[in-house]
């Protein structure tokens, strides 16, 4: 970095609040013995066939989402500053649609996404399932693993293996239950009520629906995303909750709900989704919202109010259009406020992915506030999600749990030794920066592969522990991002901490910029 990268660096280093360590206690390995690893009877090796078997940590993911201020969360910057702007003018090619669709009608009625896609870019699929599902573009991924959500069958040792892969229920008591009502995360006395208007997602561990505030509040946006957890059926049969199998499985999905709700109370930042409220105060309240209560009747709904992302997940925009490489280069930078800090703060995500980075706004808002660029410099478009594996660690701890979504997994989470989760972070940065410069995941096979030797799902995790990747789009680029990519996805003692990726001027550059990183 040059004299006047570090000087930018110096007068931009976001301040970031800490946060108070005994609120956020860690609890994963302690409460999933059987997932830990004994390194001192576990030599370190590659089992990619047990990758995701009975000893994988992978927890349900509850809730997720987004801040945003008060009664703008759905209207970008662009609407409020210029009502009559047409938002979604000039239709766009959208690639994985075979041509022009009207825009406007796309991320705001997401209807088309939730029936193509069941957006499972990387997960622990059997590989049965995977094996035909070589894809040399991320819009390509999507169809060819449409409609399997695998991440149960893998992770959850609580789901049997006779049961179907997505075998969890919601948790509400019926799906059709339009009026949802909940409590303010700073003010639990006073009820809200909000309509649900249609459903924005589909994850392994939830439902996620639109919903709209009933009444006017000053402290809460009109429009939220409520993430509604889905609980295994093993916890919802007829099993005894006294069977040991029932307890383990209510102790994992116990541990991932709070975690995950401890982590999103505690953490601030404009690029990191915004807990709002929640259907029930006990979740927030008790370190055992399910298993303290009398569960006769079945488990408690558990409904977590964020702040809603117009525009999807990341990889819903990046696999059905072109983005243009300033925005490419905006969302990384935001990406990377966010990682950074949450590593400043001593917190782990370990499930950075894509489909985990939301974006604010539609994208046609967002391309038109490129002509307004007080208002791209003064809004933030990017919210990171999903903290069901994240982890709260002390300065020099190691982590032992594997745990991730297969594409973005590091080499050492691979091979089953300790490891420091920030490299991890980092790693899955390196993947997810060089899935947008190339519209692949790099440890995909590659798109020259003979569809007759076509390499099996199974060796994504023997690239992966080769580091075995190379540009193809981008091989002639002397982009600054390629630096990025390549410390990142290299060996853990060589790989860039996340304060190396804000200091690369790809990041530091702009990031200097945004009114609030400051
Ligand atoms: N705040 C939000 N605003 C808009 N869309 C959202 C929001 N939260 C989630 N979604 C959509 O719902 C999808 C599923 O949400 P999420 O990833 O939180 O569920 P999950 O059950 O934790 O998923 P996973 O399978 O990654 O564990 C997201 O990929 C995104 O498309």
């Amino acid at each position: 970095m040059d004299d006047k990268s570090a000087a930018m660096y110096r007068n931009s280093a976001v301040q970031a609040p800490k946060l108070a360590q005994a609120e956020f206690p860690a609890m994963e390995e302690r409460h999933n013995p059987s997932g830990s690893f004994d390194v001192t009877t576990t030599p370190p090796k590659l089992s990619t066939s047990q990758f995701g078997e009975g000893d994988m940590n992978m927890l349900p993911t509850p809730l997720v989402y987004t801040p945003c201020s008060p009664g703008s969360a759905v209207r970008s910057p662009l609407e409020q500053n210029f009502p009559h702007t047409p938002s979604s003018a000039t239709p766009r090619a959208k690639k994985g649609y075979g041509g022009l669709i009207p825009v406007g009608a796309d991320l705001l009625n997401r209807s088309h996404v939730l029936e193509d896609r069941q957006r499972i870019l990387s997960e622990y699929a059997p590989h049965s399932a995977l094996a035909s599902a070589t894809a040399s573009s991320l819009s390509q991924r999507v169809s060819s693993l449409s409609g399997v959500d695998q991440k149960l069958d893998a992770i959850h040792e609580c789901v049997p293996a006779a049961q179907s892969s997505l075998a969890t229920v919601d948790s509400a008591q019926s799906d059709s239950e339009d009026v949802l009502t909940g409590y303010s995360i700073g003010d639990t006395s006073t009820p809200l009520h909000w309509r649900r208007v249609k459903q924005i997602g589909v994850g392994n561990f939830s439902n996620v629906y639109l919903y709209e505030l009933n009444e006017q509040n000053a402290t809460m946006p009109q429009k939220v995303a409520v993430k509604r957890v889905k609980y295994p059926e093993a916890l919802t049969l007829s099993a005894s909750p006294k069977s040991p199998r029932f307890r383990e499985v209510m102790s994992r999905v116990e541990n991932s709900l709070t975690r995950e709700l401890e982590a999103l109370a505690c953490v601030s930042h404009p690029c990191i989704i915004q807990f709002l409220a929640i259907n029930d105060p006990t979740f927030l309240n008790s370190k055992r919202p399910l298993s303290s209560r009398d569960l006769s009747r079945g488990l408690p709904p558990c409904d977590m109010v964020m702040s809603y992302c117009a525009g999807g997940d990341l990889f819903e925009l990046a696999s059905q259009n072109t983005l243009p490489e300033w925005l490419l280069r905006r969302i990384f930078t935001e990406l990377t406020l966010a990682v950074k800090y949450l590593h400043e703060n001593l917190i782990v995500h370990r499930d950075l992915k894509l489909e985990n980075v939301l974006i604010k706004y539609p994208l046609d808002d967002i391309l038109a506030m490129h002509e307004q660029p007080e208002l791209l410099h003064n809004h933030h478009l990017v919210e990171l999600a999903d903290f069901g594996l994240c982890r709260r660690i002390e300065p020099e701890e190691m982590c032992t749990t594997r745990c991730g979504s297969e594409d973005y997994v590091s080499p050492e989470i691979l091979m089953g030794v300790p490891y420091d989760g920030r490299l991890s972070d980092s790693w899955a940065m390196g993947v997810i920066l060089y899935a947008l410069l190339e519209d692949r995941l790099p440890f995909d096979p590659l798109p020259s592969a003979a569809p007759g030797k076509r390499q099996r799902r199974s060796s994504t995790a023997h690239r992966i522990s080769r580091f075995e990747w190379r540009w193809i789009k981008m091989s002639d680029s002397d982009s600054p991002a390629k630096e990025i990519v390549s410390n990142c996805l290299t060996r853990k003692n060589l790989r860039f901490s996340i304060q190396e990726i804000y200091r690369n001027p790809y990041v530091n550059g702009l990031a200097s910029t945004l009114q609030f990183a400051s």
